[in-house]
């Protein structure tokens, strides 16, 4: 099983994201993304989907319109992982 980032592991992994931070109570780590459109916001997560499934390792996430609040977390290593870090990365590159 992968090994859980904590402290300043976390931080540095965080520091190499654009705009994800530490999820408050949970060991995860969450985004908000806004989109123009509710059009734009379910095509992003159409695609995410695609690529999460491809890496089975799977989005938290809840959607309002254009705004999709996305929490991921490594559930079977209790924490953050690199899979985590790899799907935040892959989001924000199809986010453009
Ligand atoms: C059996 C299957 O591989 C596991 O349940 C996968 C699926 N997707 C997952 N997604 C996430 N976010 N965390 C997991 O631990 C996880 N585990």
């Amino acid at each position: 099983m992968a090994d859980t980032l904590k402290g300043d592991a976390l931080t540095d992994a965080l520091a190499g994201l654009d705009g994800w931070r530490d999820a408050e109570g949970r060991d995860a780590i969450a985004k908000t993304f806004t989109f123009k459109t509710f059009n734009e916001a379910f095509g992003w997560m159409t695609r995410a989907a695609l690529v999460a499934e491809k890496m089975d390792h799977h989005p938290e996430w809840f959607n309002v319109y254009n705004r999709v609040e996305v929490t991921l977390s490594s559930h079977d290593a209790g924490g953050v992982t690199e899979r985590d870090i790899a799907l935040a990365r892959t989001m924000d590159r199809l986010a453009g």
